[in-house]
């Protein structure tokens, strides 16, 4: 199916906050995808295995961009100096600079306790790559531009953008993304979404047992 004609929404999810199924929890081990995220497209996807949807009962999500945290853990997230590095808009990054002080890359105080970053993720098909296998695959998008696979990532999903869909070329697909970026990182500034950054769960590594690894 094609994109539709016309604006997108710069918000999406309501301003009282999360509405179900979200949040919804999952989390993996960082795999390798097909390679395009970085050097086709210029956006890095961190892949999980598509079993990190069973963690929470969530298989049957529908395909389609969410918007959310996610925690890296820290031993690989420290692994390179930190990095300005982001694909948000200058104006969408300053205002979530703004309502998180301590960045969305937050510096985590103890040995295994991670960071979190603002993410937006993509579960499906990739119909412009018509791939056999279905994925989750997370950009993060403010503070990290080195490799980590092997790490693990939690992720609180706090809502759903758009559904995939097929494109006539490839830049028109990365400025889509892009778009999703900034409507995550604006739908992310909101009180009762950035809330969701302290959550525990985003923390917590140890005794996880690595899923679909
Ligand atoms: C926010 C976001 C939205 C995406 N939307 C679509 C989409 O609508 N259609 C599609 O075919 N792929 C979509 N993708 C997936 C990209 O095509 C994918 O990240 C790319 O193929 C890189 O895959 P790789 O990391 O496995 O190499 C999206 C990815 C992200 C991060
Ligand atoms: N901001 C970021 N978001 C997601 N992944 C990133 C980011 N910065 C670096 N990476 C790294 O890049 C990898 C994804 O690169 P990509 O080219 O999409 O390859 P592949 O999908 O084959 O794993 C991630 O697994 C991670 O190790």
């Amino acid at each position: 199916m094609p994109p539709p004609d016309g604006p997108r929404p710069e918000v999406v999810g309501p301003e009282s906050g999360p509405a179900p199924p979200f949040p919804l929890r999952l989390n993996g081990k960082v795999i390798k995808g097909f390679g395009r995220g970085s050097s086709e497209l210029g956006i890095p996807t961190a892949n999980i295995p598509i079993s990190g949807l069973s963690v929470g009962g969530h298989e049957d999500v529908e395909s389609g961009v969410y918007y959310g945290w996610a925690g890296l853990s820290a031993s690989k997230a420290t692994s390179s100096p930190a990095s300005e590095y982001t694909l948000m808009s200058p104006d969408v990054f300053s205002s979530l600079q703004k309502s998180l002080p301590t960045s969305g890359g937050k510096e985590g105080g103890e040995e295994g306790e991670g960071k979190v970053y603002p993410m937006v993720m993509s579960i499906g098909w990739n119909p412009f790559y018509k791939n056999s296998v279905r994925s989750v695959e997370v950009h993060l998008m403010h503070g990290l531009s080195h490799q980590f696979y092997e790490s693990h990532m939690n992720l609180v999903v706090l809502g759903f953008i758009r559904p995939e869909y097929d494109y006539v070329s490839k830049e028109s697909l990365v400025e889509d993304i892009r778009t999703d970026i900034d409507v995550a990182g604006r739908s992310l500034c909101r009180e009762k979404y950035r809330e969701y950054a302290g959550e525990g769960y985003l923390r917590e590594f140890g005794g996880r047992s690595e899923v679909g690894s």
